[in-house]
């Protein structure tokens, strides 16, 4: 399904309550909610109205579990983290326990030991060992999503819950949930907007089907339930 908005700020209230509504029903059924969370700038804005206090007293933030769908493999402290922007965005605000989030990141390991690492801490965690109750996700200009870049082995994925490789264009570690487990989940989130990515999501959503160079479009949950939501301008050139 693809929601359009007219701007950002409605994009990401819609998007806030869509989070507060999956929350509450994961608790209700489950007495958990298991979400990983998307990094780069697309989720910024969606973070600080969770943590508002409009939406803050909404949630059991005592039940949630947060993980990543991706990490630059950096310190926290590092701009380029994706998991130290989300805690300065929101989950400093939020009293989630602290042995309830796991960064993709530790210090003192190599990332493909530490990929093996995140997958137990999953087992551990998610139900069945794999079901995410909501995975957030962005998509770059390129049309990658998660650390899913186009043509990297790690888009062949079959086995591997959790990859690390070394992304060279970059120069630098990648670790990313694989396909495979993300389109587990319960629910899936992709916060599209911007001209940047106008071309990009024309491709992944109505372009042929060529994944090696459009990884997004491996996203593709066994429960059917995707939304895209995406502003005016980054819908500008779908047929909807
Ligand atoms: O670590 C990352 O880079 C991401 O998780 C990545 O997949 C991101 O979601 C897209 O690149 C979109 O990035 P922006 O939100 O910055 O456009």
């Amino acid at each position: 399904m693809i929601q359009v908005f007219e701007n950002k700020d409605i994009l990401n209230k819609q998007t806030a309550d869509l989070f507060i509504e999956k929350a509450q029903e994961a608790i209700d059924k489950r007495d958990k909610f298991t979400v990983a969370l998307t990094g780069g700038s697309s989720p910024a804005g969606l973070y600080k109205l969770l943590a508002s206090s409009a939406y803050k007293e909404q949630v059991d933030w005592s039940k949630v579990y947060v993980f990543w769908g991706d990490e630059r493999w950096v310190p926290l402290d590092d701009e380029k983290s994706n998991a130290g922007a989300a805690f300065k965005d929101f989950l400093n605000d939020l009293p989630i326990p602290n042995d309830h989030i796991f960064p993709m990141w530790k210090k003192n390991i190599e990332p493909e030991a530490y990929a093996k690492e995140y997958e137990a801490i999953l087992e551990d965690h998610l139900e069945l060992g794999d079901i995410f109750d909501l995975i957030l996700l962005g998509m770059g200009d390129d049309g990658h999503t998660a650390s899913l870049f186009p043509n990297q082995k790690v888009l062949n994925e079959k086995e591997k819950k959790v990859a690390a490789y070394y992304l060279a264009p970059q120069n630098m570690y990648r670790i990313t949930l694989t396909a495979p487990l993300i389109n587990k989940a319960r629910k899936i989130v992709f916060i599209v907007f911007g001209e940047k990515k106008t071309n990009a999501l024309y491709e992944v959503i109505e372009g042929e089907r060529n994944s090696t160079l459009y990884p997004s479009q491996l996203i593709q949950p066994v429960s059917g339930n995707i939304v895209w939501m995406v502003d005016k301008v980054a819908a500008g050139k779908l047929s909807i």
